[in-house]
């Protein structure tokens, strides 16, 4: 399978309009995607944004001529409803054939709490992720109005009325391997997070790929995605540090307690060393050394890169990948 490069446009990190403004640009650079964050709170306090990112969406849409965007990811489950999940990405599909996907997972505190006060187990988020689904692809695919009763969703007599030529691709985020086999078995394509290439190559894909037998799909043209921060900076310690905005996610308290406050995840955030950020994300000076690490992670099986630009500036770390694309597509 041909390896696609895309680039992760922060609606946390970013305002808006500069996401935009950095999604023009990574179109004209040779990115195959471009993905959006979608999040109520964001992963840092301190000069944090947190823009709608189905609403970024259709601007980005009309602002590119014809690189794929797609949410990294929406939680179908508590805040929103699968409904309109599947009737939202159904209008952007319909105006914006081929160009639009979605992923979904099993959310986190920061986005559902705050505006639910609901925070279920993860093995409970993950069945009613999996029934979500089900309630999205019943509309998608139905030419009459369905009617389900499910565990934790209703339909009655729904029918989207607006649909696509084609089904919207729907990426799966599995980060443990429970979540991994549910996305070979309920997902068009895997997503996930950095991880140890061990433990992608080991664990998480072997997961994924069992998960798709499960449901008879042939896991050779299912995509493996993979969202990774990268800071590329002529200053190796500047481009570390470019990356602090993120280190609340090398936390595992953030996954495992109900945290949602953004400044108690920074205050976590910031004191995340140097080695840790290194070791889980890209840090780089030059265009060699950003391919370096991302053939690491093609040997482990990854195929499609969401790659997040903590970069100190922005412009060089999209700009490089004029000399990173075709080497890594090679
Ligand atoms: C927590 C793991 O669950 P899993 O289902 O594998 O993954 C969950 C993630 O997909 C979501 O949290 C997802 O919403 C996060 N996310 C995101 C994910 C991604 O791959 C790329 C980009 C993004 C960006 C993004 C996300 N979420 C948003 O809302 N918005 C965004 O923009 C996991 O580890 N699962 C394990 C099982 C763990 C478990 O069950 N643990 C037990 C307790 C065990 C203990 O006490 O030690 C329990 O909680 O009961 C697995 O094997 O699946
Ligand atoms: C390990 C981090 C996973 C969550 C990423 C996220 O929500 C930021 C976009």
């Amino acid at each position: 399978m041909e390896t696609k490069v895309g680039y992760f446009a922060s609606l946390e990190q970013y305002k808006p309009r500069e996401a935009l403004e950095q999604t023009i640009r990574a179109e004209n650079v040779g990115f195959d995607s471009v993905w959006a964050d979608d999040h109520f709170h964001p992963w840092y306090h301190t000069n944090a944004q947190s823009a709608q990112a189905w609403a970024w969406m259709g601007a980005a849409l009309e602002a590119t001529k014809k690189v794929f965007i797609s949410t990294c990811i929406t939680c179908p489950v508590l805040r929103y409803n699968p409904a309109i999940v599947a009737q939202t990405f159904a209008t952007l599909r319909q105006m914006y054939p081929g160009r639009v996907g979605v992923a979904v997972g099993a959310g986190e505190a920061m986005n559902e709490v705050p505006v639910t006060g609901e925070w279920p187990s993860v093995p409970e988020r993950q069945d009613m992720t999996v029934e979500a689904i089900g309630v999205m692809r019943q509309l998608w695919g139905s030419q009459e109005p369905v009617t389900f009763k499910g565990k934790y969703f209703t339909l009655d007599k729904a029918f989207l009325y607006t649909k696509p030529e084609d089904e919207v691709p729907l990426y799966f985020s599995g980060m443990g391997p429970k979540g991994a086999r549910l996305a070979g078995k309920y997902g068009d394509h895997l997503m996930t997070v950095a991880a140890d290439p061990s433990v992608l190559k080991n664990v998480t894909i072997p997961n994924f790929v069992k998960g798709a037998a499960d449901s008879g799909k042939d896991p050779a043209k299912m995509e493996r995605a993979m969202l990774i921060w990268y800071s590329v900076d002529p200053d190796y310690d500047r481009a570390i540090e470019g990356l602090r905005f993120w280190a609340g996610c090398l936390v595992p308290a953030m996954f495992k307690y109900k945290v949602y406050d953004s400044k108690e995840v920074e205050a976590h955030a910031n004191i995340v060393g140097h080695d840790l950020i290194k070791e889980n994300y890209m840090v780089a000076t030059d265009a060699d050394e950003l391919i370096k690490e991302i053939e690491r992670f093609k040997a482990a099986g990854i195929t499609h890169f969401c790659l997040g630009n903590s970069s100190p500036d922005v412009n060089r770390g999209i700009d490089v990948f004029k000399d990173v694309i075709p080497a890594v597509k090679e």
